[in-house]
């Protein structure tokens, strides 16, 4: 008897492998955070391996962009020592029509941000079950934090309109803690009408790092689905 295939596991395997397929020879490259991004971690680092390519750095967004990295044997550097990022390759929680996002599901939208928006060429990787119609539908809206303003943050969210939630940790007692040691308030908006007023009216919160919609900055959206028990990536 054939084991059953996660059909979810199955979109993030193959737009992971259709991402990494688009990293070059000699390039710097963005490597993104989350399940699906993993895979296409885990696929450029078999194609470096492999001889297919070589020459690439990566700059990990995340400590676990950067663990999975070492471990498939991508070269890792920073932004001090480069003037460019070629490529960079991350996931979604939502992806609205415009190519708009919310991202930040593993608390690491703040380098993510950086490192995507830096990218001459910012590929997103999701399953079909992340497209929306409309920002926020779906998903919270995470935004981080520093932990001395989380009351005051939270109050004014809430005069936003926004109801906030402090995300805690899962096996770990008390509040999620970022790679930059801050917290994360999910944001439950009734509707998020105007994502890229929405992105600078929270960054204007005194305290707050940064939030999880990324306006503007997504270059392609590779999609993934499966169809009749088969995977196939679109371009949306
Ligand atoms: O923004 C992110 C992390 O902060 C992730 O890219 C996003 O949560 C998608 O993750 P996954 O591919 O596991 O669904």
């Amino acid at each position: 008897m054939s084991a059953e295939i996660d059909p979810v596991k199955l979109m993030k395997q193959e737009v992971g492998k259709a991402a990494a397929a688009l990293v070059e020879s000699g390039t710097i490259v963005g490597l993104g955070t989350g399940s699906t991004t993993a895979y296409a971690i885990q696929y450029i680092g078999d194609r470096l391996k492999s001889g297919e390519i070589k020459d690439i750095v990566g700059i990990p967004t995340s400590f676990q962009a950067e663990v999975l990295a070492k471990e498939y044997g991508i070269p890792l550097t920073t932004l001090d020592a480069v003037d460019h990022i070629d490529i960079a390759i991350d996931g979604a929680d939502e992806v609205d029509p415009n190519k708009n996002l919310i991202k930040g599901g593993g608390a690491a939208h703040t380098r993510e941000k950086v490192v995507d928006a830096l990218a001459n060429k910012f590929v997103v990787v999701v399953d079909s079950g992340k497209l929306v119609e409309r920002l926020g539908s779906t998903f919270k809206l995470p935004v981080e934090v520093i932990p001395m303003a989380i009351t005051p943050v939270m109050r004014a969210i809430a005069k936003l309109g926004g109801k906030p939630e402090l995300r805690m940790g899962i096996r770990k007692a008390g509040p999620v803690i970022t790679d930059q040691g801050n917290m994360v308030v999910d944001v439950t908006f009734d509707s998020i009408d105007n994502p890229a007023e929405l992105e600078k009216t929270l960054n204007n919160i005194p305290g707050v790092l940064e939030n999880g919609l990324f306006v503007g900055v997504t270059d392609v959206v590779l999609v993934g689905e499966v169809k009749d028990g088969k995977p196939l990536v679109y371009e949306m």
